[in-house]
């Protein structure tokens, strides 16, 4: 096994029936890392953490979690997760549940700090399957943690969270990591990633499309296209430019898609072109991750 890597797939494919749902995928995860897998609905993101916590099984290739099979309990213990659909058995209350799965672990964190972070406290006595969706999500969050685990899984883990739930679920995430520790995270939410991952993935099509750093991805971003829109009395000439994509005009509005707006702006002076009320906006991280999504 490569150095420093907790978890491996080498050239693993999964397939439900005839349709591919991962082709061929090899991926090393890191010690330190944190990583958001996004895709598009359906893309195989909860797949792909089934594969890595061992619930589903290739079709071919060879997942290796801790150097072992990721059904091992040996392999198991370093491990955290929360699903994206959280259940709970009937009839068990929140501190019973918090204690069950505290004890199941060699070295967890104390029950008390988890009810902290997560803000259990106000329903530690109901039952675990009446609890409201962003209730059941914290209390999932923090059994996720709850065994100090080398990595966590979190399959879209801000779903049913309110803002606050949120903001808290990022400060665990930094923290985490600056123990050390690594996170693999899918979400839709790109904006808060940005701010929290090392390391993103895009899946599409049965394959990682994108593999890169924030920066990385940033620089995809800045390389796809920026809107520069201005309003001009007069009809333009755009024929000596040469940094446009694309012209719309309505009225006396005019956008102009471009890769590079620094130069268009230029151009724009250059050209003695009498706008006003310039705006320019750049392609955010979304946007980069659907035209991703879409090939471009
Ligand atoms: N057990 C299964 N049997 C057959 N098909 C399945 C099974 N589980 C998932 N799929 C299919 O595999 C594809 C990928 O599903 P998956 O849940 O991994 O996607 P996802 O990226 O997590 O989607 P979302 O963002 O909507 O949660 C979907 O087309 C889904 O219908």
């Amino acid at each position: 096994m490569t150095q420093g890597c907790i978890l491996e797939f080498k050239n693993i494919s999964k397939n439900y029936g005839k349709k591919c749902i991962i082709k061929n995928l090899n991926l090393n995860i890191f010690h330190n890392e944190v990583i958001g897998l996004l895709g598009v609905n359906g893309a195989g993101k909860t797949t792909t953490i089934k594969l890595m916590l061992g619930l589903e099984t290739p079709s071919a290739g060879e997942i290796k979690l801790f150097g072992k099979n990721p059904t091992n309990p040996a392999a198991r213990i370093h491990i955290g997760a929360t699903p994206q659909n959280i259940e709970f058995p009937e009839g068990i209350k929140t501190s019973e549940i918090l204690k069950f799965i505290h004890s199941h672990y060699p070295n967890p964190f104390p029950i008390q700090e988890m009810i902290e972070k997560f803000g259990l406290n106000t329903f530690l006595e109901h039952k675990a399957t009446k609890l409201s969706g962003g209730q059941k999500r914290r209390l999932a969050l923090a059994l996720a943690f709850i065994g100090n685990p080398k990595i966590v899984f979190l399959d879209e883990p801000t779903t049913g969270l309110d803002v606050e739930a949120r903001k808290l679920l990022w400060e665990v995430i930094k923290e985490y990591k600056n123990k050390g520790k690594t996170i693999f995270l899918t979400t839709h939410y790109l904006e808060e990633i940005e701010q929290i991952a090392t390391r993103i993935l895009f899946l599409q099509k049965c394959e990682i499309i994108a593999d890169e750093s924030v920066e990385g991805i940033q620089k995809i971003a800045n390389s796809k296209l920026a809107k520069v829109s201005f309003e001009c009395g007069t009809q333009c000439e755009f024929d000596n430019f040469n940094s446009i994509d694309s012209i719309t005009k309505n009225k006396t509005n005019y956008i102009l898609t471009t890769k590079n707006s620094d130069q268009l702006i230029c151009e724009l002076v250059n050209n003695n072109i009498p706008f006003s009320n310039l705006q320019i906006k750049k392609e955010n991280l979304e946007s980069a991750f659907l035209n991703l999504s879409k090939g471009e």
